[in-house]
């Protein structure tokens, strides 16, 4: 037998054919591959890993993929606080209240419980620090800036605690020759780089060069785990070899326990690429290709960046209107560049060009009456009236503050939702309808915008029924469709951690739909 022979994992014949997804099982045939599939299912991985001179390597379906399938269920590496935060306690990665903060008996990092003070998240920067002499934190309040190094310091300790998961973190990408030519670099080194040796006594133990390296594995493989206020951060070894896109078609979720899950977000074909969304699929372009360019170190050349209409929703651009003189005559288009969203933005149906700087201004002033406004329904509903001639009705802002209303009309318990005109529930259930079509279109893998909006519905749709059983109709479609949203909730969300309040609408949303079916199997029984 040589090494590319081995037993068939069914019967033990000796088979030079082997599981084509993983490579890691030989069968002797077909018969067996096929008997053991069900078996062998649970531990082949649905993904082949690939590289390519652009993306680096990347992940790409090994079989057919159907909605909800698990592709990935990982441990972190490490966890730690993000780079940018007012102290937390190192135990259990919670915000911390000066009050009730006590002191870790061996280094004095702020905690908040003794069981916390144990626990072996902290064990690592914990021995350093005592042997530094310890350490006190005296403010409570603003970002403290000791807290950009926990993480990384963590990482470099992997060296010597577990030579396994560093072997693993040291395999990540971490964009040190892009990074140097950034402005950040030079506040790094002086923040992270050059501190931790120094401020650790250790500086014959790691050089500048390796820290500011490990810091930029931390900056483009870290994912922020939002189980915790405030979130915290995570390194994951495999799922650092998802790519990214704008229209993504993997889905992220979390455990209680801060596993990640990645899942199927529609039916995926073996071969295609597996991809998630590192920015925010609801923003417009310009605002996620500039936060992909700081933070990740690329230009995104997605199918949707390639195309400024988004896909016909025009989701960023700005209507000619909100630059027109009284004395113009009414054109109708919408300005978009042509090249880059940061050079001339041309009307598609007059000759008028506007320069970036005068299309900043009104997303600066749009953005901030939008984050005022958000707050309540009245005004959420004003910022639509008074931007529908500025920015068109699936634009980005436009989406955000829809969202808000959509949720926001009604929120509450059931009762505030009986207590709203019958106008506003309409308006609400019309809007949950028109953000569900463009999150389908542009962010098909955001699921919890989707199991939101589906839940919301729902809740309106069995709320329209109620008040028109009491006027004496025949609410049966009504029902039956909001039996359907409450389905599609659980289907986006159930994969939500139950401590986070995506995974308790969840757990709603299949009561919910459970009283519909008994509602309608009591209404069969009743009409036989
Ligand atoms: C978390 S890592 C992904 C794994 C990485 N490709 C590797 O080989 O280690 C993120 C980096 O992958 C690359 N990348 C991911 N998605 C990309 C995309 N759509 N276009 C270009 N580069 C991409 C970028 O270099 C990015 O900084």
């Amino acid at each position: 037998m040589n090494l590319r022979e081995a037993p068939c994992g069914v019967c033990g014949v000796i088979s030079d054919k082997k599981c084509a997804s993983c490579h890691g099982i030989f069968y002797c045939g077909v018969k067996h591959q096929k008997e053991d599939w069900k078996n062998h299912k649970k531990s082949c991985p649905p993904y082949i890993v690939e590289c390519d001179e652009n993306v680096g390597r990347f992940l790409v379906a090994s079989r057919n993929l159907k909605f909800g399938d698990v592709i990935l269920k990982e441990q972190p590496l490490i966890i730690g606080p993000s780079q940018v935060t007012a102290p937390v306690c190192l135990g259990c990665l919670q915000e911390i209240q000066q009050e009730s903060a006590k002191k870790c008996s061996r280094c004095g990092w702020p905690m908040c419980s003794d069981d916390c003070e144990k626990s072996t998240n902290h064990s690592a920067e914990c021995k350093l620090t005592e042997a530094r002499g310890g350490i006190t934190i005296e403010h409570f309040i603003a970002p403290h800036p000791i807290y950009q190094c926990i993480l990384t310091l963590r990482c470099l300790l992997l060296k010597d605690t577990s030579p396994e998961k560093w072997e693993k973190l040291s395999q990540l990408e971490s964009h040190t020759e892009l990074r140097k030519k950034t402005p950040q670099w030079f506040s790094d080194c002086e923040s992270v780089g050059k501190f931790i040796p120094k401020f650790f006594h250790c500086e014959n133990v790691w050089t500048e060069e390796e820290v500011m390296r490990i810091l930029g594995i931390v900056y483009i493989n870290g994912h922020e785990v939002p189980l915790t206020e405030p979130p915290y951060v995570a390194i994951y070894s495999t799922a650092s070899l998802f790519e990214h896109s704008c229209c993504a078609n993997v889905a992220k979720s979390f455990t209680d326990r801060g596993e990640v899950v990645f899942w199927a977000a529609q039916d995926v074909k073996k071969g295609q690429r597996l991809s998630i969304c590192y920015s925010d699929a609801l923003w417009g372009s310009q605002a996620r290709q500039e936060h992909l360019k700081q933070t990740k170190m690329f230009k995104c050349a997605c199918e949707r960046c390639q195309d400024f209409t988004e896909f016909a929703t025009n989701f960023s651009a700005i209507k000619c209107e909100a630059f027109r003189k009284i004395t113009d005559p009414a054109c109708g288009g919408l300005l978009l560049p042509d090249d880059d969203w940061t050079n001339t933005w041309k009307c598609r149906e007059c000759p008028r060009n506007v320069v970036w700087e005068d299309i900043q201004k009104i997303l600066e002033k749009a953005g901030g009456d939008l984050i005022k406004m958000k707050e309540s329904v009245e005004e959420a509903k004003k910022f639509i009236s008074c931007y529908s001639n500025v920015i068109p009705e699936n634009h980005s802002m436009m989406c955000d503050i829809k969202c808000v209303l959509g949720q926001k009309i009604g929120e509450g318990d059931p009762e505030q939702l009986r207590k709203i005109p019958d106008d506003l529930l309409e308006m609400k259930a019309h809007l949950c309808n028109e953000m569900l079509t463009l999150l389908r279109i542009l962010a098909p893998a955001e699921n919890r915008s989707h199991g939101c909006m589906h839940f919301e519905l729902h809740a309106a749709l069995a709320e329209m029924a109620r008040r028109g059983v009491q006027r004496g109709q025949d609410c049966t479609d009504l029902l039956e469709k909001s039996l359907i949203h409450a389905e599609e909730a659980t289907k986006w969300l159930e994969k939500e951690p139950t401590i986070l309040v995506e995974g308790k609408i969840c757990a709603q949303a299949k009561v919910n739909a459970d009283s519909l079916k008994m509602a309608f199997r009591m209404r069969d029984l009743s009409s036989v």
